[in-house]
């Protein structure tokens, strides 16, 4: 089988230089494949194994963030530890946390498992492929004060109010930065309770700023409080609070222990 199909290539191959010999496509043909070798990359630079190991990081800059989204970001990441020019470590307040389409894939070789296990399933504010039309967000943690802040620009299709950012839109939002500041600091959550004040509303396509912080631990539960402000925080557009309770992995899986 193997054999027919590399075969049947090597026809396909042929053909394509053989109608190239009667005229101007083989000069095309031959431009094509002398530019592509230039562009060929050494062989120690391919990787051997096909799959990437590394799962994209959907809170890098792309095209669709605003100038707005993209100062507010360079901001937070100016407060993150970096490397210097002599490759020494300067330790900032700030943690610039990585966001996955899929939970699993923050877990240890979870990008191969994701392929198998519901393999179809994303993350709910990752799944729309279009840039900036949704959920256009990126994290940082403090975790001295055991705090967080999402930069946050909605995109044209969470419309709710004619021109203004739906209320679901919002509080998913709200539920996935409470809920990663409270996973980063208590472990395997979920949301058990969360209170919303909506204060003003949020113009559509707008850059916000989600900050949460730590309230307090009692048991399995972690309290969380919740305001998402303009990038220079002199409007409130929400505020909240928000419950977890520590599971178990099993919990997910119908154990109560
Ligand atoms: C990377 C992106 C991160 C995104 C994060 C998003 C997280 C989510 O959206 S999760 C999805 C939404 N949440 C759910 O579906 C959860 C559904 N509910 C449940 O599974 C359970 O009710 C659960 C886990 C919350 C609690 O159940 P259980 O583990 O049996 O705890 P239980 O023993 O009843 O309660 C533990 C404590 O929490 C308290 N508690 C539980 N639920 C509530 C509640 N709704 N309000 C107030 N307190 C509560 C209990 O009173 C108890 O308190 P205490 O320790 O003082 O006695």
């Amino acid at each position: 089988m193997l054999g027919q199909i590399a075969r049947r290539l090597g026809q396909l191959h042929g053909q394509q230089i053989c109608n190239g010999l009667n005229g101007v496509r083989f000069k095309e043909t031959h431009r094509h494949l002398q530019s592509s070798f230039k562009t060929v990359r050494p062989i120690s630079t391919i990787p051997l194994w096909p799959f990437s190991s590394r799962p994209r990081d959907f809170s890098q800059p792309n095209s669709s963030w605003s100038p707005e989204m993209r100062k507010a970001y360079d901001h937070y990441i100016a407060l993150c530890d970096t490397d210097n020019e002599n490759g020494e470590k300067t330790k900032g307040p700030w943690r610039k946390l990585p966001s996955y389409n899929r939970s699993i894939k923050y877990a240890t070789g979870g990008i191969h498992l994701s392929k198998f296990i519901q393999a179809e399933n994303r993350l709910f504010t990752r799944s729309v492929k279009e840039q900036g039309a949704t959920f256009e967000y990126v994290v940082f943690v403090n975790k001295e004060e055991k705090s967080c802040v999402c930069v946050f620009q909605s995109g044209r299709l969470l419309e709710g109010a004619p021109g203004h950012v739906h209320g679901g839109a919002i509080a998913t939002m709200i539920d996935t930065v409470t809920g990663t500041l409270a996973g980063y600091l208590s472990g395997p959550i979920m949301t058990a309770n969360l209170n919303i004040d909506y204060r003003n509303p949020m113009p559509l396509g707008s850059v916000v700023l989600i900050h949460s912080a730590l309230d307090r631990i009692e048991r399995r539960k972690t309290f969380i409080t919740c305001k998402v402000t303009s990038t220079d925080e002199s409007k409130l557009y929400t505020e909240a609070t928000a419950l977890f309770v520590s599971i178990s992995v099993g919990h997910l899986f119908g154990s109560r222990n």
